[in-house]
């Protein structure tokens, strides 16, 4: 499991500033590959949706060697877009209670933005060197982990999702 890595996609809307885009960023360093067109999208792998009624869970690994996927879109076009995505049949799974800690929404809970939710899913999933490595390439990583320490290793402790929404209760205000 030590050093084993999970593969990571975005599929890009072309929504957003492209100069404070952090899947473009990651993409620059070579950590996600990037389909603006949803046929390329690998079948049966994790999609992090927070419209999703599931929560990511550690017995979600198994999807996870098929990868994981972002949609980066704006967030006023999340309710429209998910549904775009459901002909590839992928796991969607929403995120447990964390606080961001980019600049745009600091301190809100649930709305990370693209780096930050492939940090979290790849440290609950196990995968806890590259969750650090994707933070580190960005200002606000450090503090992302200050920030979410606790709820962090709680989640990658918990059994399934079930055992995700009871732990959630103790870290929400
Ligand atoms: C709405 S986009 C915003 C992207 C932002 N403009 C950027 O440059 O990173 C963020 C994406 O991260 C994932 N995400 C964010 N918060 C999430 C949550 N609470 N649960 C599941 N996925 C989440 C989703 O795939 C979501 O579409």
């Amino acid at each position: 499991m030590e050093g084993e890595k999970a593969r990571l996609y975005v599929y890009h809307a072309r929504q957003d500033d492209p100069k404070k885009c952090t899947a473009r960023r990651m993409k620059q360093f070579g950590l996600v590959t990037m389909y603006e067109s949803i046929e390329k999208l690998p079948f049966g792998a994790i999609l992090l949706d927070p419209t999703a009624g599931k929560a990511i869970s550690p017995a979600d690994r198994q999807y996870a060697q098929k990868g994981i996927v972002v949609l980066d879109c704006t967030w006023e076009e999340v309710e429209r877009v998910f549904p775009m995505l459901k002909v590839k049949h992928m796991e969607n799974r929403a995120l447990p209670y964390m606080l961001a800690a980019n600049p745009m929404n600091y301190g809100r809970p649930f709305m990370f933005n693209s780096a930050e939710a492939f940090v979290a899913a790849l440290y609950i999933l196990g995968y806890k060197e590259q969750a650090f490595e994707v933070a580190s390439r960005f200002k606000w990583g450090e503090t992302f982990f200050a920030l979410n320490r606790e709820p962090l290793e709680a989640y990658a402790a918990a059994k399934d999702s079930a055992d995700i929404i009871e732990i959630q209760k103790e870290f929400m205000p």
